[in-house]
């Protein structure tokens, strides 16, 4: 009889605080709330009830105390649709059928053994994206770091999930990225149904609806063809083998008529959902996050550098690369990672619950069927447990008061995975993902700003959706940093015993078959013609490198017989070795031959 009513901001009939809720940034407006209510809000929203919770206490109420009653998803109708009527792990109410999908999921899909199967995937998408970013360093390009982190990831998703490995220019990548983008958009529409049933009727009107129904046409369309791929066991390729669609394909036929639920091929499209959905955007929005704090905090990124150059690659002078297993030895790297999920965790409110029964916590009573945000975001920040909490300052996890808080929903001042039984299964593979790809980001280059800019311009605007990544790119210039064991073979086309690449020479234009193989082995490459070494030099940069700093080194001519012939053994300026003689020969020519002066005299000549 003594509840208590959850306070919360007075709203309207029927619509509730529909009006009042700000969607370009809801973890900063409830937060703000929290600060007049305190750390459990209610509001309504049309006529759903929403419980808000906002300190550390709380959130261990409802994931920990009273986790059993909190742990189902709301019935959102888009969540419905592209999850095939609840068929997956990440949008599907609590009930039998999501526990033996989230069994699949986390004894499958992502326990460390398959974790670690997937390792020389990561490696491997972790080093080509390093040779971009070096590619792009060499000519002097600006970099789209934001871009590039979300070509790298959503590549690696593909090789986990379908063993598929999308180029850039490719058109099956660009409708994968399409999808992914209107799906995101879809998920992010308002849809009447959902706070206003009586008059769900309305989707049907404002379009929300059919853009629903062709999205997920789409999609299914896209899994369709991949699992059809997986299905022929002759056809397919050896990349296939191991990934998300041929263990699930595995279970479905091992399914033993006892078993609680019958895997279906739409049991089997929904995981794929879920794993392009959850994997993608969370990784790499929060490696653009942390690059972006370091710019910011130049004396971190010096910190963190030093610990991977010296500590790592120092012991190791040949290492030119970070693998996963260097990470254990980089704590400072993974405080870091820490810090950011802090201060940018990718979803903020991390996913919305919904209660199962009527609960009390703390007093106050919430009813069935209320959907609950717990806000990572403002709890992460609140001064209770962190000293300076807007500053990013990765050094709190290594000593002082937050030196042990852990990130596996244990300690519910930092949550950015949720907590109880609807945490994320993909932890480990997110984390791995993210220090690894970190890890050789700062291994490989010292970074810079374009010119003009100041570290205070970088922004922190976030995007508006459920995953909240840096909205405006991070563009950087990259500068290789020189490594230690930098004797690298400069990459080239295999020749054969004793002629080398001579018989591949295409001497009709070698300036073209020259550029032709530069796009293919990059702006130094070499070539052996016969016994004679060639080094072939294709961009600006390497030109300067060339023929500005190391040109003295480079300034000599090769002593081919014809040329030594014609020019009377090397006496005369453009086939003669530098050496005193040529810079007499070449004083002669530049002063009194082709002199402004001299050039003047022939004046007459040219124009009669
Ligand atoms: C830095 C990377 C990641 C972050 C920050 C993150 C965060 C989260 C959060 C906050 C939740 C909701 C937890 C809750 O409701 O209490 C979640 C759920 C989930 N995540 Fe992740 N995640 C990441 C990476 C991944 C990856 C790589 C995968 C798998 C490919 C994944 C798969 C899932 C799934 C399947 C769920 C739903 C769990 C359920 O409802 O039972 N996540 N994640």
């Amino acid at each position: 009889a003594d509840r208590k009513v959850i306070p919360g901001p007075p709203g309207l009939p029927l619509i509730g605080n529909l009006h009042q809720f700000d969607n370009s940034a809801p973890h900063e407006y409830l937060w703000r709330l929290s600060h007049k209510y305190g750390p459990l809000i209610s509001l309504k929203l049309g006529s759903l009830p929403v419980v808000v919770v906002s300190s550390a206490r709380m959130a261990e109420e409802v994931m920990k105390t009273h986790d059993l009653e909190f742990c189902s998803r709301p019935p959102m109708v888009g969540f419905r649709k592209l999850s095939y009527d609840f068929s997956d792990i990440v949008l599907a109410p609590y009930n039998e059928e999501w526990r033996e999908m989230r069994k699949i999921g986390v004894s499958h899909l992502l326990s460390i053994k398959r974790v670690q199967s997937f390792r020389p995937i990561r490696e491997d998408e972790v080093a080509r994206m390093i040779g971009k970013i070096s590619r792009e360093a060499a000519e002097r390009k600006v970099t789209n770091l934001s871009d590039t982190i979300m070509t790298f990831a959503s590549t690696m998703i593909c090789r986990i999930a379908f063993g598929k490995r999308y180029d850039e220019k490719d058109h099956q990548r660009r409708r994968f990225n399409y999808l992914l983008r209107e799906a995101q958009a879809v998920f992010a529409l308002f849809y009447f149904s959902d706070f206003f049933p009586r008059i769900g009727w309305l989707d049907h009107y404002t379009g929300t609806f059919s853009r629903l129904e062709k999205i997920f046409k789409e999609l299914d369309a896209f899994y369709e063809e991949l699992i059809d791929e997986h299905m022929d066991r002759k056809t397919r390729p050896k990349s296939m083998e191991g990934d998300i669609i041929d263990i699930m394909l595995e279970l479905r036929q091992g399914n033993s008529s006892s078993s609680p639920v019958q895997l279906t091929m739409d049991h089997i499209k929904a995981m794929l959902m879920n794993v392009f959905f959850a994997g993608t955007d969370t990784s790499a929005g929060t490696i653009t996050w942390a690059m972006t704090m370091l710019m910011k905090n130049p004396n971190v990124m010096q910190k963190a550098q030093a610990e991977i150059r010296e500590v790592i690659v120092g012991k190791h002078e040949k290492k030119l690369s970070i693998d996963e297993d260097d990470l254990e030895k980089l704590p400072y790297v993974k405080a870091i990672v820490k810090e950011t999920l802090r201060l940018y965790s990718p979803v903020p409110l991390l996913l919305p619950r919904y209660t199962m029964e009527n609960c009390t916590i703390d007093g106050y009573e919430i009813p069935r069927n209320t959907l609950v945000y717990v806000n990572g975001w403002a709890i992460a920040r609140d001064p209770k447990y962190y000293e300076n909490p807007h500053e990013f300052f990765p050094d709190r996890f290594l000593e002082g008061k937050n030196h042990k808080i852990d990130i596996t929903g244990q300690e519910f001042e930092l949550i950015p995975f949720g907590s109880g039984r609807r945490i994320c299964p993909g932890s480990s593979m997110g984390l791995l993902t993210v220090e690894l790809t970190l890890a050789n980001l700062l291994h490989s280059f010292n970074w810079e700003l374009p010119q003009g800019m100041k570290k205070e311009d970088i922004d922190t605007e976030g995007s508006t959706g459920v995953s909240v990544l840096k909205k405006n790119d991070l563009l950087l210039v990259a500068k290789p940093h020189p490594k230690k064991s930098s004797k690298k073979g400069i990459p080239g086309p295999p020749g054969l015993p004793l002629i080398g690449n001579l018989h591949q020479f295409d001497n009709s234009a070698p300036h073209k078959y020259l550029y032709q193989l530069s796009k293919k082995y990059g702006p130094l490459l070499s070539l052996q013609l016969g016994s004679l070494p060639v080094v072939v030099v294709s961009s600006a940069r390497m030109a300067e490198e060339v023929m500005k700093t190391h040109d003295l080194i480079f300034c000599s001519r090769p002593p081919m017989v014809g040329q030594r012939k014609l020019s009377y053994s090397g006496k005369d300026i453009a086939l003669a070795p530098y050496n005193e003689e040529w810079r007499e020969m070449r004083k002669i020519c530049v002063v009194h031959l082709l002199s402004i002066k001299r050039v003047q005299l022939f004046r007459h000549i040219r124009e009669d």
